[in-house]
């Protein structure tokens, strides 16, 4: 029987789905848990009546640990490649998407966790002071590629996103909020009915002319990983792939369980 990573609760009354991210104990970014959030994405940009959509999270305390690394570790080159491809997927769906996307931060949401959330068009976080967001692939020893890069650069600028990637910064919501990367912080307990009335405002302009909007924004950087996609693969099996980065990798997760015990 297959698992469900996301649950998607459509309400056709408002035109809005709201994707809860169940996958305990972090939501780790699988190839399968990947899978199974572009079908959902894409149905739902199929569907002429959902207009928006509020990305959020029902694991406490954590909104997305981010890419798995049980698939980057110790894998064959075709599965690492398999999974990059699922990676790409998930981006081109969520950052592509023509309706509008709100992330709902309720917990921390490192690296690949934290793309998904600066891919939505809105971010609001929980305003707890142990919950950190921030791409810090450089702290595993690995780079993050120029997508993640340009995504981050179209939210809070170039002089920031070089600082932040370097140092594999994490913020705390005060702090993403001082640097941009998330717009709004909320309570715990309000979070989601702030979420549907930010929606609310955003469902308020006219469909065709908020999307063009949105598509001239972004396209460049999705134009620019399509047409070297298959390269991006390669690029990336070969790197993670290297016995350097795979120790980097191995080091980071004992350094994960030793931090538990
Ligand atoms: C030279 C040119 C190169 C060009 C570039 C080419 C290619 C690019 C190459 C690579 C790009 C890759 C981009 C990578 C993106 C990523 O997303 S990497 C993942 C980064 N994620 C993290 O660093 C988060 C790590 N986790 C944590 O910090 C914490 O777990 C937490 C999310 C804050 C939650 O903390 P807590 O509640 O205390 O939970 P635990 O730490 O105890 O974790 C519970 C179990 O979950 C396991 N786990 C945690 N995170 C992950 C993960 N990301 N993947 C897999 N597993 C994870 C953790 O080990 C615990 O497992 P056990 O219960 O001990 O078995």
């Amino acid at each position: 029987q297959r698992r469900m990573f996301t649950n998607v609760e459509m309400d056709n009354s408002t035109g809005v789905a709201v994707i809860k991210m169940n996958s305990p104990p972090v939501n780790s970014l699988s190839l399968e848990f990947l899978t199974e959030f572009a079908i959902n994405m894409e149905k739902l940009e199929m569907d002429r009546g959902c207009r928006g959509v509020i990305l959020t999270s029902s694991v406490p305390r954590i909104f997305s640990a981010g890419l798995d690394i049980t698939e980057m570790y110790g894998k064959t080159p075709e599965h690492c490649g398999a999974f990059w491809r699922a990676v790409q997927e998930m981006w081109l769906k969520l950052y592509g998407s023509s309706m509008i996307t709100i992330a709902a931060i309720n917990g921390s949401s490192p690296a690949g966790g934290c793309l998904m959330a600066i891919s939505c068009d809105y971010r609001i976080m929980t305003d707890y002071p142990k919950y950190s967001i921030g791409l810090n692939e450089t702290k595993l020893g690995i780079v993050a590629p120029f997508w993640f890069k340009d995504t981050m650069i179209n939210c809070i600028g170039n002089r920031a996103t070089e600082h932040s990637l370097q140092l594999g910064l994490q913020y705390n919501p005060p702090e993403a909020l001082k640097v941009g990367l998330v717009d709004q912080l909320e309570t715990e307990d309000k979070l989601m009915t702030t979420a549907s009335s930010v929606m609310s405002q955003w469902l308020a302009i006219p469909d065709h002319a908020r999307q063009i909007t949105k598509s001239m924004m972004r396209k460049p950087i999705i134009d620019q990983l399509l047409r070297q996609r298959e390269a991006d693969v390669q690029n990336f099996v070969k790197f993670i792939t290297k016995d350097s980065i795979q120790k980097s990798l191995q080091m980071y997760m004992e350094m994960l369980k030793q931090k538990k015990g």
